[in-house]
C-alpha cells in the first residue's frame, strides 16, 4: 500500500508546554490507523495540526509526498482531508441533504438546486453503503445517523483521509457495529482513515495499524493482527492495569427512594411512566438502556433540572421531588453530568474554580464570608494528583484541558466529598483505560464505604462490571430488573430493545 500522508517530527508546543514532542506518523492508502493514548496524550492536538485548525510549531505535513501547510481547515479539505468531530457540527432545522451539499451547493442558475442535492447525496450514500433518507430533518434523526450525516458530509467534499475523533463514545452498540462496518467499506473503497479512540477492543476489531501515544511522543507503532489489548494498554499507561476490587457486602437501609414518577411528553407519550426503584447504601445500580428512553429525563427529574408531573423522590427519608437544584446537592446528592460541557463545567473558568464549584459554600472553605483560598488550592492539588490530571496550572482555563481530563475534575469534584448518594452518568466517557479503572475503583471505595450509586451509562461493560442490580430503562418505564451476578449481556440487550424478560 502507498503512503498517502507522512507527518514528520511533528512539535507543538504550548508556552512551556509541549503537547507534542516530534511525532512522526505515517498514514497508508486504503488503511484504518488508530491513535491511541492516555488523555491528554496530544491525539487531538496532533490532529487540529492535520486538519489546519493549529499551527505545528515545527514539523513537516507531506501528502502523497509533497510538502504541505494548512492555514486552516479550508485548505486541509482542499487536499482532501476531512474530519468527523466528536460533537456533531449539523443544522438540525435542515435536511440531511441540506446539510451535506452547504459550502458546496448544486446551483441552477444562482438558485440552490434541491433535486439535484437529494440526487447526489443519494448516489454517494449508495456508493459508500451509508442507508440515510436525504429528505429527512437532521434533528429527527437518531445519532447513529448524524454521524453518517457528518461521515457523507466529508466524502461530499472529497476527502480521501478521514479523521475520526472518538466516533463511538455516543453510538449504542449497534450503531457502534455499524460504524465499524462503515469504515471497513470506505478503507475497501480506498479511504483512509484516522480513527481516534479509548475503546481497545474496537480498535482490535477495525485498525490495521495502532500508533501510540504517551505524554506527547510515540511509545510504539503495531500491526493490529500482531498484537494485544494488554499490549497496547501497557506503551499507553506504562504499567498493568490492576483490575477493580470489589467487597462482598450487604447492602443496608434504602437511601435514595423513586416512587412512580410520571412526566408528561409533549406527543402523548409520556417521558416517564411511573418509575419506581430504591438505592440502598452500600450499593450500586445501574440504569442500562438504549439513550433516549427515559435516561436523561429521569437523570434531570432527580437533580432538580425537569419538574415532575406525579409521583415522590425521597433522599435519605427526606422528600426532594421538584426541589431547587442546591437543596437537593445539600440533601446529599452528588452529580456527574451526562454532558461534560452542558452541564458539567464553565469552560472559561479555571481549572481550580470548576473543581470547588458547589462546595465553595462548605463553612469548612470560608472564613468571615471569605473562600479560604489556601485551603481550596491544597484540596484540588490533591485531587490533581491523585486523579492524575493534565493541567499547567491550578489557573489554566477548563477549556485547555483534553476531553479526558476534564472529565476527571467533574469525577474529583462529584466523589472528592463524600456524599451519601451519587448519580453518575456516564462516568467515564472519553477516558482513557487507565483513568477508567481508577475512576471505577472510586465509584466501588464509595459503594464498599456504605454510600449509594445510581450508575447511568450506555457502556454494558460498566454496567456489568460495577453494578449489584441492574434496572433496564425502555420508553420512558423500567422494564425489568436484574442481579448483576447472573445477569448475561443477551438478557440486558433483550430488554433494552424491547424484548421481554424470560
Ligand atoms: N490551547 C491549549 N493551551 C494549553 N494547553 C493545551 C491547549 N490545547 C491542548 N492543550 C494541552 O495539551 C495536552 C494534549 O491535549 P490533547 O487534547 O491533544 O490530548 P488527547 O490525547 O486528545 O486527550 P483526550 O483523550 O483526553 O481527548 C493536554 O494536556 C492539554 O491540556
Amino acid at each position: 500500500m502507498e503512503t498517502i500522508l507522512e507527518m514528520e517530527r511533528i512539535t507543538k508546543k504550548y508556552g512551556q508546554f509541549t503537547a507534542n514532542q516530534e511525532i512522526s506518523f505515517a498514514l497508508r492508502e486504503g488503511e484504518i490507523h488508530a491513535i491511541v493514548g492516555e488523555n491528554g496524550a496530544g491525539k487531538t492536538t496532533l490532529m487540529r495540526i492535520l486538519y489546519g485548525m493549529e499551527q505545528p510549531t515545527s514539523g513537516t505535513i507531506r501528502i502523497h509526498g509533497a510538502e504541505k501547510r494548512f492555514a486552516n481547515p479550508a485548505e486541509a479539505i482542499d487536499s482532501g482531508i476531512g474530519m468527523v468531530h466528536q460533537h456533531f457540527m449539523l443544522f438540525p432545522s435542515r435536511t440531511i441533504a441540506e446539510n451535506i451539499v452547504i459550502g458546496n451547493e448544486p446551483r441552477k442558475s444562482i438558485w440552490f438546486d434541491r433535486k439535484q442535492a437529494i440526487a447526489q447525496v443519494g448516489a454517494l450514500a449508495e456508493r459508500f453503503r451509508l442507508p440515510i433518507a436525504p429528505g429527512q430533518k437532521v434533528g429527527d434523526c437518531p445519532l447513529g445517523t448524524q454521524q453518517r450525516v457528518e461521515i457523507l458530509k466529508v466524502l461530499y467534499n472529497g476527502a480521501k483521509i478521514i479523521i475520526l475523533d472518538e466516533p463511538t463514545a455516543v453510538l449504542t452498540p449497534l450503531e457502534v457495529k455499524e460504524l465499524l462496518i462503515t469504515l471497513r467499506g470506505l478503507a475497501e473503497q480506498g479511504k483512509s482513515i484516522i480513527l481516534i479512540t479509548h475503546k481497545l477492543h474496537e480498535v482490535m476489531e477495525v485498525a490495521d495499524r495502532i500508533t501510540v501515544l504517551r505524554n506527547g511522543r510515540v511509545t510504539g507503532q503495531l500491526e493490529a493482527s500482531q498484537t494485544t489489548v494488554e499490549e497496547v494498554s501497557r506503551l499507553m499507561v506504562g504499567r498493568e492495569l490492576d483490575g477493580i476490587r470489589r467487597e462482598t457486602q450487604q447492602a443496608g437501609q434504602p437511601l435514595l427512594q423513586v416512587n412512580r414518577l410520571f412526566i408528561r411528553g409533549k406527543k402523548g407519550k409520556p417521558l416517564l411512566d411511573h418509575v419506581s426503584f430504591h438505592v440502598r447504601s452500600g450499593e450500586i445500580v445501574g440504569i442500562a438502556g438504549i439513550s433516549g428512553n427515559g435516561q436523561s429525563e429521569l437523570v434531570q427529574a432527580l437533580t432538580g433540572l425537569l419538574p415532575v408531573d406525579e409521583g415522590t423522590v425521597l433522599l435519605q427519608g427526606k422528600e426532594i421531588t421538584n426541589r431547587s437544584v442546591k437543596q437537593i446537592r445539600e440533601a446529599g446528592l452528588a452529580h456527574i453530568p451526562e454532558d461534560r460541557y452542558l452541564w458539567g463545567t464553565a469552560k472559561e473558568a479555571s481549572v481550580k474554580d470548576n473543581a470547588i464549584m458547589g462546595h465553595h459554600r462548605l463553612k469548612e472553605f470560608q472564613r468571615g464570608g471569605i473562600l479560604r483560598q489556601r485551603k481550596l488550592d491544597q484540596l484540588v492539588t490533591g485531587w490533581i494528583n491523585s486523579f492524575a490530571i493534565k493541567t499547567s496550572s491550578l489557573a489554566n482555563k477548563a477549556q485547555n484541558l483534553s476531553g479526558g481530563n476534564l472529565q476527571k475534575v467533574i469525577v474529583a469534584r462529584e466523589i472528592g466529598h463524600a456524599t451519601p448518594f451519587l448519580l453518575a452518568c456516564e462516568p467515564t466517557r472519553g477516558v482513557d483505560i487507565g483513568a477508567m479503572e481508577f475512576i471505577h475503583q472510586q465509584l466501588m471505595d464509595k459503594r464498599n464505604r456504605g454510600e449509594a450509586v445510581l450508575l447511568v451509562s450506555s457502556e454494558l461493560s460498566e454496567i456489568m462490571t460495577l453494578s449489584d442490580r441492574i434496572l433496564v430503562m425502555f420508553e420512558g418505564k423500567v422494564v425489568g430488573e436484574l442481579n448483576a451476578e447472573t445477569a448475561t449481556e443477551e438478557q440486558i440487550s433483550l430488554l433494552m430493545a424491547g424484548g421481554k424478560q424470560p
